[in-house]
């Protein structure tokens, strides 16, 4: 038997013996090259004084791995319109840094800049205004006003008034006082402060919204006046309601304007929850848009003396969405006549942590002042059950702040379709639905900006990185009936040759499964085809096929889109087939499919996947003798299940922040009702208790991995976030743990400051090689 004297230092420091060092140095070589690829992640576009011609501001990032750091910049070019009609893009010749700035936000009529930066610590936070040519201002605001501002996309909502002198935006309340003591004691409040010779103790903790928002407090409502600097929270919002998406509703002539905002009670559907529940990819926590009145001299008060709400303070609240269980993404028309928004009422009904969405619109009452018996008509319904071909439902999961064509009416946003994501357009009058990016193409699109009836968009696939693409209307027949042409924008960005070439040499196709079995109580959307995506190399032949790498997404009701990921893009490079799995359950398919899962995990999601690789194995695309599972979160579950439910059918297997045991997870995780819903189906909602009896505790076990891990011998190696809430640690670890004592090869990565989704560019970097590494190794 080896000693730890046996081992090389190499060994010893990367966890690899000899023969995969050469493999690791040279995939990280190729990895380095797929991580540098540019992400084009939004664009803003500026009207021009030249007549057809505006200005696109795009933001870039990419991955500074010494400085473990996302590094964003900003490339600029000038759209436009020839004689011929053709379209000129001219780039300005470099691109400049944008360093520390956590949101940044053009005013309306586009002549300022808004730069908000968050900064560690104790600093403040610095709001800086800028004109064509520079800074026109700079507005520190103290951590005793009130903490970061929200720019995670979700809570996040900054506004700038149609006067662009006023900006509503959400951040972290102001922390209370903690006690503090002296060498005498407690100090009583009022007590005169002591520099030195004193500490502050923690006092009572406070529940937060979970994952990635550890230690954030609860976000609240502010309005800043650029010209006088002064910063106010807006008054008249419940203590309980933590606030987010925050727009500014039409100015009318009476002397207060309106903020509408979405705020997250407590609620769990019809009762009250003792605590928040984590809230990051879970669009069933309830919510509903309110409408708070902001007088416009005093429109808002100082924070320092907002103690508490009068009666009077939150009678200029009204709750405009009264009877759906769900509303956000407010948007107002042009004309401010409609206020659209979207709603996740079939998660919040269901208990599912994402659902179909549905569109609704608010006729805004002439005079301006809204009540809470306003009327949401639907617009876009949820979408049960649908054809092959045709509309499968809304599932978005952004709008632009300005998603409207010229005449008012049509909002253009991207949603995902089966596999693919696609750019629809909605006519919020008559709820009229049409695709309008190419449908012959595979490729994924998302719209970055509008500009005028324009589309500026980025598209990409499994084997092509990001390209913009501009959508130009060339016929507009009826309200119904519109035609575009998209056009390929000259790619300011280039990519190495290498990553180029090997991109070249792949294909992607998007196969139909057929379901396995056929009970008769399947609902008619639970019995059509899932769809896997499948990515391989030009010159494979018939009979020669490369290792397959099976890939499971998490959620479980999210999906895997055709669009590019550098991580599996390394992969195909790597001479492996992808079988990317959107297994039933999956978001894009309708309300039925994806509701037929819940009550079913572990059987109808592991029987999908199975059927999958035998769909490509019989039409001799894959050897069954070389497969590989990669899966994280409940993809990581199905990792897991799997090679514990078919233990000769996996080589090596890869599970990342996996969900192994329920049983512990109730307990540990931020969504402890994710795991009744999961496991019990929509009933799972009413049962769930933050005591789980005996008998759930049994179930949970019994439904888990874990309770097949006798049965396992695929090497498997696992790359846990120690930060992860969601799927804390302990669930991977423990796993590990047993299998490594039944003597299955296992390899652990632990990183000690990453979350859930393990995306810090150096954990990212580390995981992926790692991955490539250990199934070169076992995918002979
Ligand atoms: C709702 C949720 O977070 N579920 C987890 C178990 C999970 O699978 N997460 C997904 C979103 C992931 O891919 O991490």
């Amino acid at each position: 038997m080896a000693t730890p004297g046996d081992l090389s230092v190499k060994e010893m420091l990367l966890g690899v013996d000899s023969t995969v060092e050469e493999e690791y140095a040279s995939q990280s070589k190729l990895l380095q090259e797929f991580t540098d690829i540019p992400n084009i992640d939004k664009a803003w576009i500026f009207k021009s004084d030249e007549d057809n011609a505006s200005q696109a501001m795009f933001s870039i990032s990419q991955s500074n791995l010494l400085a473990n750091k996302k590094r964003t910049h900003i490339l600029s070019s000038h759209i436009s319109t020839k004689s011929d009609d053709s379209m000129s893009f001219q780039w300005a010749p470099f691109p400049v840094e944008i360093t520390s700035a956590s949101a940044i936000i053009p005013s309306p009529s586009g002549s300022k800049l808004l730069v908000i930066k968050n900064q560690e610590n104790d600093s403040p936070t610095l709001f800086e205004i800028w004109g064509p040519s520079q800074l026109q201002k700079e507005i520190h605001v103290p951590k005793s006003v009130h903490g970061s501002v929200f720019a995670d996309g979700w809570f996040e909502g900054i506004s700038w008034d149609s006067n662009e002198t006023l900006i509503a935006y959400v951040a972290e309340e102001q922390s209370p006082a903690k006690p503090t003591f002296d060498d005498l004691g407690y100090l009583k409040e009022g007590s005169p402060k002591k520099d030195c010779g004193s500490w502050k103790g923690q006092g009572d903790w406070e529940e937060d919204w979970g994952e990635t928002y550890a230690g954030k407090r609860q976000p609240a409502l502010f309005v800043i006046d650029v010209v006088s600097g002064s910063v106010h929270g807006v008054k008249g919002i419940s203590k309980s309601l933590s606030v987010g998406q925050v727009i500014w509703a039409p100015t009318t002539k009476s002397s207060h304007r309106y903020l509408i905002f979405v705020g997250w009670s407590l609620d769990f559907g019809s009762r009250q929850a003792v605590r928040k529940l984590g809230i990051k990819y879970c669009y069933n926590r309830p919510c509903a848009l309110y409408a708070v009145r902001v007088p416009l001299a005093e429109s808002v008060v100082d924070v320092q003396k907002d103690k508490g709400d009068s009666s009077e303070d939150l009678a200029a609240l009204v709750k405009l969405t009264e009877g759906i269980s769900s509303a956000f993404f407010p948007r107002f028309s042009p004309d401010g006549r409609s206020l659209v928004f979207l709603s996740a009422r079939s998660a919040v009904d269901t208990g599912a942590h994402w659902a179909t969405n549905s569109l609704h619109r608010i006729d805004w009452p002439a005079d301006g002042n809204p009540q809470s018996a306003i009327n949401a008509v639907d617009v876009v319904p949820v979408t049960m059950s649908a054809n092959d071909g045709c509309f499968p439902g809304l599932y978005s999961s952004n709008f632009v702040s300005e998603p409207w064509l010229s005449d008012g009416r049509t909002m253009i946003f991207s949603s995902i379709w089966r596999s693919t994501q696609v750019i629809i357009s909605v006519d919020v009058l008559s709820g009229n639905v049409a695709r309008i990016s190419p449908a012959d193409s595979l490729s994924s699109w998302d719209v970055l900006a509008l500009d005028g009836d324009k589309i500026l968009s980025v598209s990409s696939s499994p084997i092509e990185p990001p390209q913009i693409k501009y959508g130009v209307l060339v016929a507009h027949t009826s309200v119904q009936s519109r035609l575009w042409n998209w056009l390929n924008v000259p790619n300011p960005i280039k990519n190495p040759e290498k990553v180029c070439s090997l991109l070249a040499s792949l294909q992607f196709s998007v196969l139909k499964i057929p379901i396995g079995e056929t009970p008769e109580n399947l609902t008619k959307g639970a019995k059509q085809p899932y769809e896997a995506i499948f990515v391989s190399s030009k010159s494979m032949k018939m009979g020669a096929c490369d290792p397959l790498i099976v890939m499971l997404h998490g959620g479980p009701h999210s999906v895997s889109l055709t669009s590019f990921s550098k991580s599996l893009a390394f992969l195909s490079s790597l001479s492996y087939s992808l079988l990317i799995v959107n297994y039933r359950g999956s978001l894009g398919f309708g309300e039925e499919a994806l509701q037929s899962l819940p009550g079913k995990i572990g059987l109808q999601d592991v029987n999908d996947v199975l059927k999958a690789i035998d769909h490509v194995v019989e039409m001799g695309l894959a050897d069954s003798s070389k497969v590989a599972v990669l899966g994280g979160s409940h993809g990581g579950f199905l990792t897991t299940h799997l090679i514990g439910q078919a233990p000769d059918r996996f080589c090596a297997a890869a599970a990342r922040n996996p969900v192994c045991n329920l049983e512990l997870m109730v307990g540990t995780s931020d969504i402890p009702d994710w795991c009744y819903t999961e496991v019990y189906g929509s009933v799972g909602k009413d049962y769930f208790t933050e005591a789980p009896s005996t008998e759930h505790l049994h179930l949970f076990y019994n439904k888990s991995p874990i309770s097949h891990i006798a049965k396992v011998k695929t090497p498997t190696i696992f790359i846990l976030g120690a930060q992860d809430l969601r799927v804390p640690v302990s669930n991977g670890l423990q796993y590990a743990r047993a299998l490594k004592e039944k003597g299955v090869d296992v390899k652990v990565i632990v990183f000690p400051n990453d979350v859930h989704s393990i995306s810090r560019p150096q954990s990212d970097f580390e995981s992926f090689l790692n991955i490539g590494v250990w199934f070169k190794k076992y995918l002979k």
